[in-house]
């Protein structure tokens, strides 16, 4: 029975999902034909806008992704481009050879083709099942280095839509990458994601999936409420071990990301302290205090046997915590309580947790993530520069390519702290930890972009208060 009718944009699909999606339009009365017109037409258009009125080589594979190749032509040359074909291969479905037979342009041999203003790559698509023969790489290689712009559509050639794994060496680069109809995990994953320029998506009215993962995307948030006081905002208490430096950077994040009172329970106080920041040395005391409402236990924890104590501590005060860092490295299943946690693994430290929970450590990252999600009952960051967030029961939320400057030491404490604010902020309900993690993971990513080259994990933490002031909708000063 065909699904819910309502277009989502935000969804990602796998290969399965889409031709699922694909026969639920059909079903609603579409055809392969139509739905490969919509797809081409609109990635015309995104063609157009780059193309101007310059010159446009459209490189058409034996599959639908070629033919949206011959669409995307014909709509060029209809609005007076000159546009030239390459045929890599004969068209091998019905809806390639109608959309062929529509094009009234030039079909040239790939020798013949000059430089250009545009290429666009239509030789396959989310159909790839293997590495590209030495003669379509070439040709796609050779065609791409003669154009100033290069456009793939729906996906790179030669990248695997399901894992973003590039089928082969030697790809070429893409300035813009136009999905169509929805999102691909290709898009969100290293390596393929790191190649494919601007990335957009044209609408053919997809419809929900279930199961489906979703983009991450701005929060929404709301000012305090009209008689909040710093405790009902939430209070957030970090743990902090032998390096207190850490724990203060994502202290600095979490007093700019909504909290109401950020309180660092710590054996050394650090050398500088912000003013607005408590420091105490009794962590019994705050991990006892009713009024604190979730916990941040990892940056700068170390690894001692005082660490692990410190933990195991934290993570029986029953309040919901996110596990960072050094914290990552020391847990043991049997330390989890039943307190709602947040994990944010890098590579490294997601390794060890496998290790510890008796995971495989095999496969995809978000298998993986998923996979970990289950087993421990913890939402799941997955950082690196394709960043995951993965819940139990299976939701999954992939965040757009962030600042490659994020690769700077702190920068990992700042997104602890910054999860760990929203979560105390969202204390009163602990279904509310995924959400805390996606608004977390976008404020970070916000902060980077706002910070712009080569900044600090001081200064990001310090952009974490702008990147929020963007959520508010201009709604920030308390009327909400
Ligand atoms: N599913 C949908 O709803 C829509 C899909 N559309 C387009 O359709 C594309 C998918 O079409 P297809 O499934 O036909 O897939 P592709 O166009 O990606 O190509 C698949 C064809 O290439 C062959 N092939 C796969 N790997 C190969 C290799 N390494 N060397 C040589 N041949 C290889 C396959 O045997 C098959 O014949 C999408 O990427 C998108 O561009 C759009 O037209 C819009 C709607
Ligand atoms: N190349 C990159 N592109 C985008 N984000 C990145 C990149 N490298 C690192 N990051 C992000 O920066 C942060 C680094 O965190 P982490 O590895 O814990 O570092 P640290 O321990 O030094 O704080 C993570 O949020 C990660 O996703
Ligand atoms: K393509």
């Amino acid at each position: 029975m065909p699904r819910c009718r309502e277009p989502v944009l935000s969804q990602v699909l796998t290969v399965a999902q889409m031709r699922a999606a694909e026969e639920d339009l059909i079903a609603a009365g579409s055809t392969v034909d139509a739905l490969m017109q919509l797809a081409g037409r609109g990635a015309g258009e995104w063609v157009r806008r780059i193309a101007g009125g310059g010159s446009v080589t459209v490189l058409c594979g034996p599959g639908n992704n070629g033919g949206d190749g011959w669409v995307i032509a014909e709509y060029l040359r209809e609005h007076g481009n000159a546009v030239q074909v390459v045929q890599a291969r004969e068209p091998v479905t019905d809806a390639a050879r109608n959309a062929k037979a529509l094009y009234r342009g030039a079909v040239v041999s790939a020798g013949s083709v000059t430089a250009g203003d545009v290429f666009v790559d239509c030789l396959f698509g989310s159909g790839l099942t293997r590495a590209l023969p030495d003669d379509l790489l070439a040709l796609l290689c050779d065609l791409a280095a003669l154009h100033r712009h290069r456009i793939a559509i729906d996906l790179p050639s030669g990248i695997e839509s399901d894992s973003g794994a590039a089928l082969n060496e030697g790809l070429p680069e893409w300035s813009l990458t136009v999905a169509l109809g929805a999102w691909k995990h290709a898009h969100f994953a290293m390596p393929a994601c790191s190649k494919m320029g601007a990335v957009r998506l044209v609408d053919i009215g997809v419809a929900a999936l279930p199961g489906a993962a979703r983009v991450l995307a701005k929060p929404k948030l709301e000012a305090p409420a009209a008689d909040a006081h710093k405790y009902r905002r939430g209070m957030l208490g970090i743990v902090a071990g032998e390096m207190p430096g850490a724990a203060l950077l994502a202290a600095t994040a979490a007093l700019r990301a909504g909290a109401g009172y950020v309180k660092l329970a710590a054996q050394a106080a650090p050398l500088v302290v912000p003013p607005e920041l408590v420091v105490t040395g009794d962590a019994a005391g705050m991990l006892a205090d009713a009024r604190t409402s979730a916990l941040l236990v990892g940056p700068g924890l170390g690894r001692s046997d005082e660490a692990s104590r410190l933990l195991a501590a934290a993570l029986h005060a029953g309040r919901p915590t996110v596990v960072d860092a050094d914290a990552l490295v020391l847990l043991r299943p049997a330390m989890l309580s039943g307190a709602q946690c947040i994990l944010t693994p890098h590579e490294g430290e997601m390794s060890a947790l496998e290790r510890a929970f008796g995971l495989s450590g095999a496969g995809l990252r978000r298998d993986r993530a998923l996979a970990l999600a289950e087993v421990s009952g913890a939402v799941v960051v997955l950082k690196g520069p394709d960043t995951l967030i993965a819940a139990p029961g299976g939701e999954t939320v992939l965040a757009p390519r962030a600042s490659s400057w994020l690769s700077v030491a702190g920068t990992g404490d700042v997104l602890a702290g910054a999860i760990a604010s929203r979560l105390a902020t969202h204390c009163q309900d602990l279904e509310q930890a995924l959400r805390a993690a996606e608004e977390g993971l976008w404020l970070h990513g916000e902060a980077a972009r706002l910070c712009g080259p080569a900044f600090t994990a001081g200064e990001l933490a310090h952009a974490v208060q702008a990147a929020l002031k963007a959520c508010h909708g201009g709604g920030y000063e308390g009327t909400s």
